[in-house]
């Protein structure tokens, strides 16, 4: 919902969350959808304009009576709080399901009804201001999500936290969050200019983290409101910064030693990760700047995009390989990297830095899911969005990550959202998603061009080659200085604390 009452959202981030939910039953889909009542939908439906924040959009609470209140309504905003508009995702937790932001806040729903149950802070288990909608899950359900404290015991930190999916026996009963325990942390390079990330990936043994040059700047947050400001306009990407790849042992919780980086850049979504030989291979999409989020305000989405809004930087999926343990006496400039199977190069330079040159695998997609069943594990088949050079995307993708062919599926006046993988149940193959009964017994694999179905691939030509603006390999030949802690993280470290998670 992009509007309430005269007031409308900026951005496409903003809008009231609408659940969806569909039914596949005897070859019939059942559909439904509810307005997510958070607090949020409340406090705007019943003031009859927007009245809570949002990334894209300022807003104020109900007008104030009288300059005491005016001031106590900017001052109690000074440590922000957030809004629980869940409209990314919908996580599990035990038995219970969550729409999800990236705030502090998610909102029991029921996923039946599709009714908005409890509003639950995450502060209240574990200390972290924001969270990622994109939670990671093992085989038995538990949870392995990651969120940042801001200032938090004088420093900001990435926090891996686990929610199991079952209670001990003793406290049966209980809400599985009041288990949550962290599983790790990885301190953040500066303390007033975390990164931000929309998702991280995970092996059977690691835990893989972007620390990338697109950050929050926490002053700008906390002055936001006095400024009237979006918190959009509180994010900024650093292209003169590095990215940073941090690598957790599941087994130690602790980081790889090595520092591992790579050039610039943005990435949302993480598509898969797995081990391979004694490498880690991570497949992400990525942009060479932030130009994605700009696309998104309403005003741009109303014109004529081809014409006023070509993005500087498509989506680009790309395979990352990093060894797993490091040589010291590996000859600085070797390629650590000796699989067959990837391109992707690690390159060893002095001071135990690793620098990470990507293989690209596939330009023009987002959205992008695998069957979860291959979870950190090797794995063959991307489902995303096929985005060119306007973000409505008009088709779905399959890209074959081994044979690096694709199918695509379209029809006219179709627009598909996030396409979403959902196994045959009992199936064998990575790609079996079909109703039984209806086609199901056909061979499945990229290279079937044949009706699949009710829906028509059509195979398509392999990538164009990379576009000029996609200096990688340009960028990778320049010589590259080792980072420094900036002035700014030294002068912060005496700042007071903002923003305090607080653990009860
Ligand atoms: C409200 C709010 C935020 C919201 C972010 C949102 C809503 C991001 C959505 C991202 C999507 C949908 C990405 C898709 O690739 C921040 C910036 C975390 C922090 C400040 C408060
Ligand atoms: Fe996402």
């Amino acid at each position: 919902m992009h509007t309430v009452g005269e007031t409308r959202y900026n951005h496409w981030f903003d809008g009231l969350a609408l659940l969806h939910s569909f039914t596949i039953k005897d070859g019939e889909v059942y559909y439904r959808s509810k307005y997510l009542r958070s607090d949020t939908y409340k406090a705007n439906i019943e003031a009859n304009r927007i009245v809570v924040s949002e990334f894209g959009t300022m807003a104020y609470p109900d007008p104030c009576k009288n300059i005491f209140s005016k001031a106590f309504s900017y001052l109690s905003h000074t440590i922000p709080d957030f809004t629980d508009n869940c409209l990314i995702n919908i996580m599990k937790c035990g038995e219970d399901f969550y729409a999800t932001t990236e705030t502090n806040y998610i909102r029991k729903i029921n996923p039946q009804t599709l009714e908005t149950l409890e509003k639950v802070d995450y502060r209240n288990y574990v200390a972290v201001n924001l969270a990622t909608a994109h939670p990671h899950y093992d085989a038995a359900g538990n949870v392995l999500n990651m969120g940042t404290a801001i200032m938090d015991k004088g420093k900001t930190r990435y926090v891996v936290f686990r929610i199991p999916a079952a209670v001990p026996e003793d406290k049966k009963g209980t809400n599985p969050l009041k288990h949550t325990e962290v599983f790790c942390s990885i301190t953040s390079r500066s303390l007033l200019s975390p990164s931000y990330y929309h998702s991280f990936g995970v092996t059977e043994n690691h835990i893989v983290f972007l620390e990338q040059p697109f950050k929050l700047d926490i002053l700008k947050m906390s002055t936001a409101y006095i400024r009237g400001v979006n918190w959009a306009s509180c994010l900024a990407f650093h292209k003169e910064d590095k990215t940073y790849i941090h690598v957790v042992d599941q087994r130690t919780r602790k980081p790889l030693p090595t520092k591992f980086y790579t050039d610039p850049m943005v990435v949302f979504h993480h598509v898969n990760a797995y081990e391979e030989d004694g490498c880690l291979l991570f497949d992400v999409i990525t942009y060479e700047d932030s130009s994605l989020y700009e696309l998104f305000y309403l005003a741009n989405l109303n014109q004529d995009f081809e014409e006023n809004c070509r993005p500087t930087s498509i989506p680009t999926l790309r395979r990352f390989a990093v060894p797993l343990s490091v040589d010291k006496n590996a000859e600085v400039g070797s390629n650590l990297i000796k699989l067959t199977s990837t391109t992707a190069k690690a390159l060893k330079e002095k001071d135990d830095q690793v620098y990470c040159q990507p293989e690209l695998l596939y330009e023009g997609l987002e959205l992008p899911r695998i069957n979860y069943a291959r979870n950190g594990k090797r794995y063959r088949y991307v489902f995303a969005a096929e985005v060119q050079w306007s973000p409505i995307p008009t088709k779905i993708l399959k890209y074959d990550v081994l044979t690096k062919s694709s199918l695509k599926w379209g029809e006219e006046h179709c627009w598909p959202a996030e396409p979403l993988f959902v196994p045959t149940p009992g199936a064998q193959d990575e790609d079996d998603g079909k109703t039984p009964g209806r086609g199901a017994h056909l061979p499945q694999s990229a290279c079937d061009h044949s009706s699949n179905r009710d829906i028509v691939w059509e195979q398509c030509d392999p990538p164009s080659p990379a576009p000029v603006s996609q200096s990688w390999w340009k960028q990778a030949l320049k010589p590259r200085s080792v980072g420094v802690q900036s002035s700014e993280f030294k002068e912060s470290l005496k700042a007071p604390s903002l923003l305090t998670p607080t653990v009860s």
